[in-house]
């Protein structure tokens, strides 16, 4: 019997929304799509907030109807009696700012115009996003969090999380992700971009009114990132050099169903904005130094890196980890090895399943005893 969940929504009034864009935006109103899966206990001391990565979205467990298709995207991992076990830990997944599937983004209204944000939309960061997940914690009545984790834009987020909010979590899991995003990852983003915003039916953001989405280049983009996502082994193993009856070569059939599929789920404007704020990640911009910054971490950190990712690859992971244990961090780096590249992490559930469970129930580090070693 699958896990029946409900998408919830946190709508914030003119009156109530007090959230400024570190580019200086104020929104005048703010809707935060959010899911919740088990329960707080009478401290609210078990809460995990999940954070997504770049096309995803609240629905990271359970279905919603018992003959949905899918279940949520990290359904092997959060649920009753699963790795993060919905019987003891109290789950939270929303949907990030710039999002198109609840929260505010650029295909939202906009109070001032009565129509969509489209590029009226400010200029968002992954701190913006990190604030407005705080915004939801604060009205849900969370101060405390046993923990925070995401793979790749959602590992970015539980670093600013880790830097921003020091004391609000015990632990912190960074999965496939790096404190500032590499110019290998901000040149692959250029070329994702480059499709989108050469798309003819673009019109510099302005087109959800013509009728005519810039979807030639959407999909562009989509098939260039998953093949980022993926490994040259992974395509060896499954598609070898098969083509289909009308001679399409098999890897072609993916990329193209990918690249089609996604139109069906996703937001030209809200991928131009979160590859932009994925360039501008980087945790060390507030503090002026990245040493500043990993001083300010004060949970334990686990770094998921995987032998396969070519995004970001674990010599990368492994010097955060060595850096932050540099300066008196808690630290430590585990390895996924496997096929799937990048998208190991939402893949290989049972290989990430046991080190993310044990690393959530271990005791947290005794920090004074820390501090007095140092
Ligand atoms: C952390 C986050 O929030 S990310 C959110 C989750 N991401 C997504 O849902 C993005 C879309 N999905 C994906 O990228 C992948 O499905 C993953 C990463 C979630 C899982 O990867 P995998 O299990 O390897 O799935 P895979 O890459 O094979 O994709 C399966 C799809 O490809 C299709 N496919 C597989 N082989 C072929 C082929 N030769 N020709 C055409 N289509 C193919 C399947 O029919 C299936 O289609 P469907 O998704 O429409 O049902
Ligand atoms: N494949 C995942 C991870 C990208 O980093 C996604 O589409 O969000």
């Amino acid at each position: 019997m699958p896990v029946i969940v409900e998408k919830k929504y946190l709508h914030l009034s003119k009156d109530e929304v007090t959230f400024t864009t570190e580019s200086g935006y104020t929104f005048d109103e703010l809707t935060i799509a959010y899911e919740v899966y088990g329960e707080p206990d009478i401290y609210k001391n078990n809460v995990v907030l999940v954070l997504h990565a770049l096309s995803g979205d609240s629905h990271a467990a359970g279905k919603y109807r018992e003959d949905d298709k899918k279940a949520g995207w990290w359904d092997g991992l959060i649920g009753p009696g699963k790795y993060i076990d919905t019987n003891e830990y109290c789950v939270i997944c929303s949907n990030v700012l710039g999002g198109c599937q609840g929260t505010t983004g650029p295909s939202s209204i906009n109070p001032r115009t009565g129509k969509p944000y489209a590029a009226d939309f400010p200029k968002i960061n992954i701190r913006d996003m990190v604030r407005v997940q705080k915004i939801l914690l604060d009205k849900l009545g969370i101060s405390h969090l046993r923990a925070v984790i995401g793979g790749s834009m959602g590992g970015m987020q539980a670093l600013e999380w880790a830097v921003t909010y020091p004391t609000m979590m015990d632990k912190t899991i960074v999965i496939a992700a790096t404190p500032a995003l590499s110019p290998f990852n901000i040149a692959f983003n250029y070329l994702g971009l480059s499709a989108i915003l050469n798309d003819p039916n673009w019109n510099g953001g302005y087109y959800y009114e013509s009728g005519l989405k810039p979807d030639k280049g959407l999909s562009l983009a989509r098939m260039i990132g998953m093949i980022t996502y993926k490994s040259d082994e992974l395509f060896d193993v499954r598609f070898g050099r098969e083509k289909d009856p009308s001679g399409m070569f098999q890897c072609e059939r993916y990329m193209e169903h990918h690249g089609q599929s996604f139109l069906q789920r996703f937001d030209a404007n809200t991928y131009v904005y979160i590859l932009r704020a994925m360039n501008e990640h980087d945790i060390s911009k507030p503090y002026g130094s990245m040493k500043r910054a990993l001083q300010r971490i004060d949970s334990d950190v686990l770094v998921i890196g995987i032998d396969t990712d070519i995004i970001y690859p674990p010599k990368y992971l492994k010097e955060f980890v060595s850096n932050l244990n540099k300066v008196g961090g808690c630290a430590v780096y585990k390895e996924l090895s496997s096929i799937q590249g990048h998208d190991s992490f939402l893949v290989d559930i049972d290989l990430l399943g046991p080190i993310v469970k044990s690393f959530i129930q271990q005791e947290q580090t005794n920090r004074e005893a820390k501090i007095v070693e140092l």
